[in-house]
């Protein structure tokens, strides 16, 4: 047990090694040379040049202009494979265009036609929480618009926050609450460049009504009305799914499905002008629904695949032939 003498002295020596470190990191840091700051706006990361030089490298490989463009969610890929003689580009080949995705083996491209329209697919869309940047995750969409695409169709899977919703059941996206992007994380932040479009737009109309009533016409004409609805979809940035009071949260601001995609695709496809189309396939319950066995909710699962394959289709038909 030491005296009080033996703290005060050594508390002494104490403060004067603190300085004397102090003063050696100070001199230390004056001596080193100046650390790089990257400035990494999102809007910047990738150039209208760099979308370009890809869009053109795609064209020349397929050698088709597409008007439709798709972007499968997770468990949608089989939407790519609807294109019939496909030319299938992996991304890697393309000049910089391979980001972090966790799926590498459906890191693909798929283009050809679907219903006699031309249309390039992406079999796996890139995430924020899988380490890219959100304006890298929406690049993408802005090679579909130099690729000449008009129509963007956007899918994905989501959970139920809508407590009527169930497994299987599809969402038309009829507007979204866009957590990342209100809390300064959206993919324009950053120089604008008015080739794409103009540095503020409105978010009104995003998801078009046109479209929408268009699938809702499909839901009847398949007898599935009672299982696609419209609604609002929340992005949040995963990859945690969301806890039971955040879940009641979303219910309390109006959101009918949560995922960790899509609305990024959307502000920057409604920049550029595309007409935006987009559904999510439920695939996990609402935190209300009552506990179903695995099989069931596979089996539901399963058959909403299917519907949303049938949406596809007929959306394309329909819009290719004026319908
Ligand atoms: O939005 P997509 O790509 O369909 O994927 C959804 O499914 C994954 C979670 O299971 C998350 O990435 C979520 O966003
Ligand atoms: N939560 C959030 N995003 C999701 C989910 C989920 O349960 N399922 C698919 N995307």
């Amino acid at each position: 047990m030491c005296n009080k003498d033996c703290c005060a002295v050594k508390t002494a020596l104490t403060i004067r090694r603190m300085k004397m470190l102090a003063e050696k990191q100070l001199k230390e840091e004056a001596a080193a040379p100046p650390k790089k700051i990257l400035l990494t706006p999102q809007s910047a990361i990738f150039s209208y040049e760099d979308c370009k030089r890809m869009a053109d490298f795609i064209i020349a490989r397929t050698e088709i202009r597409p008007k439709f463009g798709v972007v499968c969610g997770s468990n949608l890929d089989m939407l790519a494979q609807l294109i019939e003689n496909p030319i299938v580009i992996d991304y890697s080949e393309i000049p910089k265009f391979e980001l972090y995705t966790d799926d590498l083996h459906k890191s693909k491209l798929f283009a050809g036609t679907l219903m006699g329209a031309n249309v390039i697919a992406m079999q796996e869309r890139f995430h924020v929480y899988e380490g890219n940047p959100v304006g890298s995750c929406s690049m993408p969409v802005r090679v579909m618009k130099l690729l000449g695409i008009e129509y963007l169709f956007v899918t994905c899977a989501s959970a139920a926050v809508n407590k009527h919703y169930n497994v299987g059941d599809i969402m038309l996206v009829k507007d979204h609450i866009n957590i990342l992007g209100m809390i300064d994380n959206s993919p324009l932040i950053g120089p604008n460049d008015q080739r794409f479009g103009d540095r503020h737009f409105s978010m009104i109309n995003a998801y078009d009504q046109q479209l929408i009533e268009k699938a809702q016409e499909i839901a009847h004409e398949i007898g599935c009305e009672n299982r696609i609805w419209t609604g609002v979809y929340c992005c949040l940035g995963g990859p945690a799914y969301e806890t039971p009071a955040e879940h009641r949260l979303l219910q309390q601001i109006g959101a009918d499905t949560v995922g960790m995609s899509l609305v990024h695709e959307v502000v920057v496809a409604r920049h550029c002008s595309m007409k935006v189309f987009a559904y999510s396939l439920v695939s996990v319950p609402s935190i209300d629904a009552p506990q179903l066995p695995e099989a069931v909710l596979l089996a539901q699962l399963e058959d909403g695949e299917n519907v949303s394959m049938e949406l596809l289709c007929r959306m394309v038909y329909k819009i290719h032939n004026n319908l």
